[in-house]
């Protein structure tokens, strides 16, 4: 594998031409699928039952010649519709600016600056930097490559790797197929080597564009709680229709007046319509990803919202999300001595320069690896005016770090000589294994490894061969190495780390690292941050490989440290955490992490250091690789599930009143307390409460002071169901009480309504209040802020009393004026319903 060397480093098109360029020939991209506009989606919101109900009770108003009736309640429904739209406007837009916040990245070098944009921006002539696990933002030349391999199976179905060559002369862009050509293909994926590459088509210009096909977004199965809110709709919908068609029978039978049976049958249906359930849950789903989104996480695929709050285990890298991956040699160890690394001006004894001299030759020319970067600056500190520094020879050949030898190596040619000098450095056991060291030196090697692993250090061995002759030996066992001694690397932990692990030990979360890196080194890190190592002590990759499932499933109850881990055996880890009945969190970056991070419930990808394929495995992407943003997704996740469960009970509350006082009256021989524009008054406080109060109601104070919730526990377990149906039965209660009381007193139908529309209106408003928490009282709630839910309490209470005091409100609603102690009986009454939910939570407290 030769090297070529790279042209002058290209600068780009300026941002002037890119910006002209994207105006002039469109953005690149293709036709996507599944867009909803503002008509889309009034079209669904015209097909909604709630509408078509609303129209048919319009429609028999106007057949018993109730005009104003009809249009009254026409003109709520352009309301209640518009009030729609807004919303499920507003969460397609939320969605969609996470689908760009997540679509694919390009690397480019614009004005001789490399920079990230969307892949989107790509324009014809823009220079790509390509690398292992990127996609391929745009058809595109190579320039400049090393040891570059496109999987192209997307667009020939071919399925092996094509290998790729850069040339001097750009030609016609030529479809794809065969190996050593340099074009490379829009959507197709880089699996080996690094490139340089200029643009030559884009969008809908491009192969794939051609072809016609639509990158699709992969299809999401229904998770467990779409699946039980769904199954709660379809059991609300026929009770719903069962009741109102008897409701229409038996007053048609009984009163012999089918309109207005149908009318009260229609109300009723109106008001067990479980309409709300699937919109609240897409809601709060959208928008905690866009709150999620503000801590840096973004969520490529929603649903994993609702399993952030049950994750029991988080698997992470340790270099990068639990360290800052800035690497700093910190120690030198040659022969028996041994070198700190301080701030002084102490010069580096001349033991340790060859040290640093093949430390240097056995890293890129210019590194983008951080241990290879500080390997330079301490060359570039000490060895500067020495001959060890070899500016002038030329990479002959060189051999890659490998999953099997955890060691690489560079040939080089020097001017001056004839023979070739080969460096190599690497995990120092593989190190040692090439150096072939006898029982007595690998003993002392382990202990001077061990001395700067126990620190925390990741430790490198570096050596060194000669090499004469025309043909490269197939692996670098066949050199003759000798062994120059030990490179110890700092990488400092994130401030952050140790108050996010305490976090979800309080959280009974569970914290796996799993690292490339030695044991001992691991084991340091994890006692630095207070990462519990469990009894099981250290497990690393060939313990692991020794293990069959069972095994494993055993000690992997006891480990929480995995160590010299290869990417292959993440997979391993995750399904053996599956199988013990654990929901896992799994973090990755490199192109093998795909499967692991796939199989996780939730795969988590690292978007300053990952690859596309990490990303488009992933349910998230840290934005920033840090630790303590996952832990914060935790937090908001559990904080979403709570006030997703408020909102169902809320919804599931406040409808039984409705439904009752619909049903009841008209059993009871009672003149009918409800039309339909009562209902729809309900819900225009009940919609806003559920999808934007309770959306933005703050998390509990112990969210993380609890175990994470059962992915089995249903959103409305059995308690819940109960304690929600008692909340709607005493909101009943009461309704029907004023009601019955009032009749009693020999008041008019109207003033009755009145009484009794104010008594509900009241309850449930207090509903919302007292759901805010199911732990806390009411009045403790005051001190959470929340503006949005006064604003639908203030409104719905204002409305309420234009509703009774404005004439011409007065008659739409059918009331009659209340006077003072009667608005404060109703008042009263309403407020009271929900005091035994108040003495609930405190006696449960105690
Ligand atoms: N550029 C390199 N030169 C020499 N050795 C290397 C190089 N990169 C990695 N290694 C060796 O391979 C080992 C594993 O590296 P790997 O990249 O798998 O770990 P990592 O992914 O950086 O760590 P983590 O798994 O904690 O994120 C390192 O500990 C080191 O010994
Ligand atoms: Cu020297």
């Amino acid at each position: 594998m030769m090297t070529i060397d790279r042209p002058a480093e290209p600068r780009g098109l300026s941002h002037a031409e890119a910006k002209a360029r994207l105006h002039q020939e469109g953005a690149n991209e293709l036709a996507m699928t599944g867009q909803r506009n503002i008509q889309a989606i009034a079209l669904e919101v015209l097909r909604e039952p709630m509408f078509l109900l609303l129209v048919g009770a319009g429609a028999i108003y106007l057949l018993l010649g109730d005009v104003s009736d009809a249009l009254m309640l026409l003109g709520f429904v352009f309301v209640v519709m518009g009030i729609t739209i807004y919303q499920e406007y507003k969460t397609e837009r939320v969605l969609e600016a996470l689908r760009d916040l997540t679509s694919p990245r390009a690397l480019v070098i614009r004005d001789g600056v490399e920079q990230r944009i969307a892949g989107r921006e790509v324009v014809r002539g823009d220079v790509l930097i390509l690398a292992e696990g990127d996609r391929v933002p745009a058809d595109a030349a190579l320039l400049s490559c090393n040891d570059f391999a496109a999987d192209e199976s997307l667009l020939t179905g071919e399925s092996v790797a094509v290998r790729k060559l850069a040339q001097a002369e750009i030609g016609e862009l030529q479809p794809p197929g065969g190996d050593d050509l340099p074009f490379v293909y829009s959507g197709t994926l880089v699996v080996q080597g690094r490139g340089v590459a200029q643009v030559l088509a884009t969008g809908a210009h491009t192969e794939i564009g051609k072809i016609g096909r639509a990158l699709q977004e992969q299809e999401t199965e229904a998770t467990p709680l779409q699946r039980e809110i769904a199954k709660l709709v379809r059991k609300l919908a026929i009770l719903g229709v069962l009741l109102s068609l008897s409701l229409l029978l038996i007053y048609g039978l009984s009163r012999g007046d089918w309109l207005r049976g149908l009318l009260s049958g229609i109300t009723l249906a109106m008001s067990i319509l479980p309409e709300e359930y699937p919109v609240v849950l897409t809601i709060f789903m959208a928008m905690g990803a866009w709150r999620i989104s503000r801590h840096r996480v973004l969520t490529r695929r929603v649903p994993t919202v609702e399993a952030l709050g049950s994750a029991t285990v988080l698997c992470v890298d340790k270099t990068g999300t639990l360290t800052q991956n800035r690497m700093v040699v910190q120690q030198l160890i040659a022969a028996e001595a041994s070198f700190s690394i301080h701030a002084d001006t102490t010069p580096l004894p001349e033991a340790f320069h060859e040290l640093v001299e093949f430390g240097i030759l056995s890293s890129e020319t210019e590194p983008f690896d951080p241990m290879e970067k500080s390997i330079h600056a301490c060359g570039t500190r000490y060895l500067a005016n020495t001959e060890h520094l070899h500016g002038d020879w030329a990479l002959a050949h060189e051999y890659s770090l490998s999953p099997e030898l955890l060691a690489l190596s560079h040939v080089w040619k020097a001017k001056d000589r004839k023979e070739f000098v080969v460096a190599s450095k690497g995990a120092p056991e593989a190190v040692a294994d090439l150096c072939h060291l006898d029982a007595a030196q690998l003993a002392q090697l382990a202990e001077q490894v061990n001395s700067l692993a126990a620190q925390g250090m990741r430790v490198l061995g570096v050596a060194r061969a000669r090499w004469q002759g025309d043909a490269w030996p197939d692996i670098q066992h066949d050199f003759e190495f000798e062994f120059l001694g030990l490179i110890g690397l700092a990488d400092p932990v994130r401030p952050t780390v140790t108050a996010a692990l305490k976090e979800c030990k309080a959280a009974g979360i569970r914290v796996v690292m799993i690292t490339g890196d030695y044991p001992a080194t691991a084991a340091a890190i994890a006692q630095q941050i207070g990462l519990d190592a469990g009894s099981g002590g250290v497990i690393s990759g060939s313990e692991l490989n020794l293990m069959d499932e069972s095994t494993l499933r055993a000690r992997i109850v006891h480990s929480n440290i995995y160590a010299r881990m290869v990417p292959e055996q993440k997979l391993r880890l995750v399904n053996a955490l599956k199988a013990n009945g654990e929901i896992v969190a799994m973090t990755g970056d490199g192109v093998n992490d795909a499967p692991a991070l796939k199989a996780a419930h939730i795969g988590i990808a690292m978007g300053a250091r990952g690859t596309d394929v990490a990303r488009e495995a992933a349910a998230l992407v840290l934005l920033d690789d840090d630790f303590a943003s996952i832990v914060h997704a935790v937090r908001i996740g559990r904080g979403i599930f709570d006030n997703l469960r408020k909102a169902m009970a809320y919804i599931f509350a406040v409808h039984l009143p409705i439904a009752g006082l619909s049903l009841i009256p008209l059993l009871l021989g009672w003149p009918p307390v409800f039309a339909p524009v009562h209902i729809v008054f309900l819900e225009m406080i009940i919609n806003p409460a559920c999808s934007i109060a309770f959306e933005a109601e703050p998390a509990e104070r112990g969210v993380m002071h609890r175990p994470p919730r059962s992915p089995q526990e249903p959103l409305f377990g059995q308690r819940i169901v109960l304690l929600s149906l008692l909340q709607g039965v005493f909101v009943l209660l009461a309704a029907l009480a004023v009601l019955g009381y009032s009749l009693g007193q020999g008041v008019s139908e109207n003033e009755a309504r009145a009484l009794t529309f104010s008594t509900l209106v009241v309850g449930s408003l207090g509903l919302i209040l007292t759901n805010r928490s199911w732990q806390h009282s009411l009045l403790h709630t005051f001190d959470s802020p929340n503006p949005a839910l006064w604003w639908v309490i203030g409104g719905a209470f204002s409305f309420l009393l234009l509703a009774l005091s404005v004439p011409f409100l007065r008659d739409v609603f059918h009331f009659a004026p209340l006077t003072p102690p009667q608005f404060l009986l109703s008042f009263a009454s309403g407020a009271a319903s929900i005091v035994w939910f108040e003495l609930y939570k405190l006696l449960h407290r105690h």
